[in-house]
């Protein structure tokens, strides 16, 4: 990466995939095609992906008895910019994610999820349109980070014991102790910070209008709460004169009444600032669908950013369109990913949407600077929709669809590419 944080692209990068279990076999295969046609069509053979697989996941385990090697981490860590299929996680014992694993061991403390509506795409909602928000999940804290000590092991009762010695009315407070998991939330300032300052700057950078914190800060007071109060303070702090913040609309509330801080508020917004707000988590999964105009850019905390980005993703179309990529912006390692899972059921029948892989690659070419290749891609997805070749998760819900497999979908979009 260079020092003014572009990355420096060869003509033929090495690319770390990692294929995916489940249904992330019949989707790479799909995506991968995609993607070759798209970097043919725009460069005619002067660039080339050198496509590197790196394995996670069960076939990793078969090949090598072993979930995430760390041949993958290093090889990730190597070529910078890589992109991966879903990885099953077993519920409860076993192993962690291998997703949230990924994620942490290279730092990659962004989840950016775009969610937008394209043409043609059925929607549970009347005005899909009006749905264009950018997730900011912040990746690597809150209870993600994994210090849970299971109910009824030495781990848990050594826990709690020292949470009774030391902190006696916060263990007041356990109303089951003896049954009782533990599960920690980490959230920290620093965190936060590089979160809510990637959120701003790509408000800064693609003109939108608000940035939202969403936290659940008024029973989390110091973990979510506190993630509110230090985004608040960074944004003033370090982007002053391109944003306006509700907490300044309170401080000018109080000094010279409503009016006053609603004048305020008004002229910034005619000046171009990005109003900084927050909404609390519960009422505003309420109001990305009664008012999805009132939200742009999203900067939430990990459970948050989680659910979040599924929920959103029902409303232009499903999380067979949620793309999404995991990125450190300062070391410039990324890797993009669905937003979805393997849906184990629908595994190696060739049969569901390929496009969250696919426009997860958009955005990692788009990440590359070869915004060509990703111009195709958006174009090829536009026409195979508007064509009403699709796979079944949209034809069941489209009338006068035809219902075509996912590597079919795969070809659809290269012949759209046009
Ligand atoms: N980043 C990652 O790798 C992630 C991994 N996971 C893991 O995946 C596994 C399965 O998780 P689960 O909770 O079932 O969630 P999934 O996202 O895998 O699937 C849930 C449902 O979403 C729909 N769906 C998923 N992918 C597609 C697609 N490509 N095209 C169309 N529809 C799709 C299907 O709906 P329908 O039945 O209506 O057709 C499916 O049954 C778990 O082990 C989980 O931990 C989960 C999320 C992210
Ligand atoms: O790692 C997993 O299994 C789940 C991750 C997940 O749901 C997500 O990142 O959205
Ligand atoms: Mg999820």
């Amino acid at each position: 990466m260079s020092k003014d944080g572009t990355l420096n692209v060869p003509n033929d990068p090495i690319i770390p995939f990692i294929e995916g279990d489940g249904t992330g076999r019949d989707i790479w295969k799909a995506s991968v095609r995609v993607f070759d046609a798209a970097v043919e069509k725009a460069y005619g053979g002067k660039r080339k992906i050198v496509w590197h697989e790196v394995y996670a996941g069960e076939k990793a385990f078969t090949k090598f008895n072993n979930w995430l090697p760390d041949q993958t981490i290093e090889d990730f860590k190597k070529y910078l910019v890589g992109i991966k299929g879903p990885l099953t996680t077993p519920i409860g014992g076993g192993i962690r994610s291998l997703n949230v694993a990924l994620r942490q061991l290279l730092d990659l403390y962004v989840c950016l999820r775009p969610v937008r509506w394209f043409e043609g795409v059925p929607s549970p909602v009347k005005r899909p349109q009006d749905v264009d928000m950018v997730i900011f999940r912040e990746n690597t804290e809150d209870i993600y980070a994994g210090i849970e000590f299971e109910a009824g092991t030495p781990e848990n009762q050594k826990f709690l014991s020292l949470l009774k010695e030391q902190f006696p009315k916060a263990y007041s407070k356990i109303r089951f102790p003896e049954s009782s998991g533990i599960g920690i939330k980490p959230v920290s300032k620093e965190g936060t910070e590089r979160l809510v300052r990637a959120s701003i700057k790509y408000a800064v950078e693609n003109k939108r209008k608000s940035v939202n914190l969403v936290h659940k800060g008024n029973i989390m007071k110091f973990t979510e709460g506190a993630f509110r109060n230090w985004g608040y303070a960074l944004a003033e702090k370090e982007f002053g004169d391109q944003v306006y913040t509700w907490d300044q609309w309170e401080r000018t509330k109080e000094a010279k009444g409503e009016d006053a801080a609603n004048a305020e508020q008004k002229a910034a917004i005619a000046a171009g600032k990005i109003v900084i707000k927050d909404s609390i988590a519960d009422i505003t999964l309420q109001q990305v669908l009664t008012r999805p105009t009132e939200f742009d850019v999203i900067a939430t905390l990990n459970l948050n950013g989680d659910y979040l980005s599924d929920a959103l993703a029902a409303q232009v179309g499903g999380i067979g369109i949620a793309p999404g990529g995991n990125a450190n912006y300062v070391t410039g390692h990324a890797i993009f990913e669905a937003t979805h899972g393997t849906a184990p059921k629908y595994a190696d029948k060739d049969m569901v949407n390929p496009s969250s892989v696919i426009l997860s690659g958009e955005m990692m070419f788009r990440h590359m600077g070869w915004n060509e290749v990703s111009d195709l891609i958006i174009k090829g997805v536009e026409g195979a929709i508007t064509a009403k070749t699709v796979t079944y998760d949209f034809a069941r819900l489209m009338e006068g669809a035809k219902q075509i497999k996912c590597s079919e979908f795969g070809d659809a979009i290269i012949k759209h590419m046009g």
